[in-house]
């Protein structure tokens, strides 16, 4: 008989190392010679992060909403279709960094699924500086919160930089809201995973109607996607995104003045890298940004005004 298919949900706030935790979790994967399939939900039309994924991974992507609302159902019938197609061990599936966990676990534990997949774990990361320095809405931090009450492993992220005190009165906040995960502190979402720490099936029941699951729609997130129409300098670029009133995240493709080639562009919490890809394949200059009222003709004139 076949075995069933673990399902392992990433969340965690926009930016907190999502994506970087899950290419380290993949190479793990790789090593160990497991059959992994990755599911990318990205709020925009666009997904970025999806370039980053080893090229033979089965990938889906759930585009332009949020598993934890709008595309829930989509989220069970792509897991089904993944595991209908492939032999698997594995999907790891990444949320949007303002999903609440519930919506999507209770997609993954869908009657559809019984008897194919469980719901082995569930991974929240954390941004450590943007934790301690607080400088979010109640509401957000509040969604931060949900994310964390539900993890079973708890990331604490972006320590470097960090004090070593700090990094440890964030722990022992954090731990506040859940006492029974396991927590790593780490840089770059280095882990060495233990096996059982991801053992820890879901009882989804008692979970169901305690709070306001789709917390995120009165934070107004909107995201923007454009083309980018010209090559870039670096530093006027990365001063204009830093600038940005309430811009939580950016991200993108994009050529600069200075150097040959298609970078990876981030921004998270007031610090942007530009990574230069190796491969380019289908990646087009683009820009998307995540953040509250966000004005689509204002960036757009805004951008304009630092092309080359
Ligand atoms: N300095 C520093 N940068 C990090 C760390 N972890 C991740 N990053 C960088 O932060 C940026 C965002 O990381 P991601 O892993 O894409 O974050 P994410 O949670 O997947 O982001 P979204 O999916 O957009 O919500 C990338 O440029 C990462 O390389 C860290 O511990 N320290």
């Amino acid at each position: 008989m076949k075995n069933k298919t673990e399902l392992i949900i990433l969340t965690g706030f926009l930016g907190s190392g999502k994506s970087t935790l899950l290419q380290r979790l993949l190479q793990k994967e790789q090593q160990i010679g497991r059959r992994i399939a990755v599911i990318m939900n990205e709020i925009g039309k666009v997904s970025v992060d999806s370039a980053s994924i080893p090229e033979k991974t089965p990938i889906r992507e759930l585009l332009n909403g949020c598993i934890c609302c709008s595309i829930q159902g989509d989220l069970t019938v792509q897991i089904k279709g993944l595991i209908e197609q492939y032999e698997l061990d594995a999907i790891y599936i990444e949320a949007t960094g303002v999903a609440h966990p519930l919506e999507i676990m209770n997609a993954c534990t869908h009657m559809q699924l019984i008897g194919a997949s469980y719901l082995k774990s569930v991974i929240t990361t954390v941004h450590a500086k943007q934790w301690f320095e607080k400088k979010m809405s109640i509401k957000l931090k509040k969604l931060m919160t949900e994310q964390i009450r539900f993890a079973d492993l708890i990331i604490i992220n972006h320590i470097d930089g960090v004090d070593s005190s700090i990094i440890r009165e964030v722990e022992a906040e954090i731990k506040q809201f859940n006492e029974n995960a396991h927590f790593y502190v780490t840089s770059f979402a280095s882990i060495q995973l233990v096996t059982n720490e991801l053992d820890k099936q879901k009882d989804r029941l008692t979970y169901e109607a305690e709070f306001d699951a789709h917390i995120h729609h009165s934070l107004h997130i909107r995201t923007v996607n454009l083309p980018i129409l010209s090559t870039v300098e670096r530093v006027a670029f990365t001063n204009w995104l830093c600038q940005k009133d309430q811009l939580y995240r950016a991200k993108g493709f994009v050529q600069l003045n200075e150097t040959p080639g298609m970078f990876l562009f981030n921004l998270s919490y007031g610090e942007v890298v530009f990574e230069r890809l190796k491969k380019v394949n289908k990646q087009q200059p683009i820009l998307v940004l995540i953040g509250e009222r966000l004005e689509k003709e204002v960036i757009e004139s805004e951008l304009s005004s630092i092309y080359a």
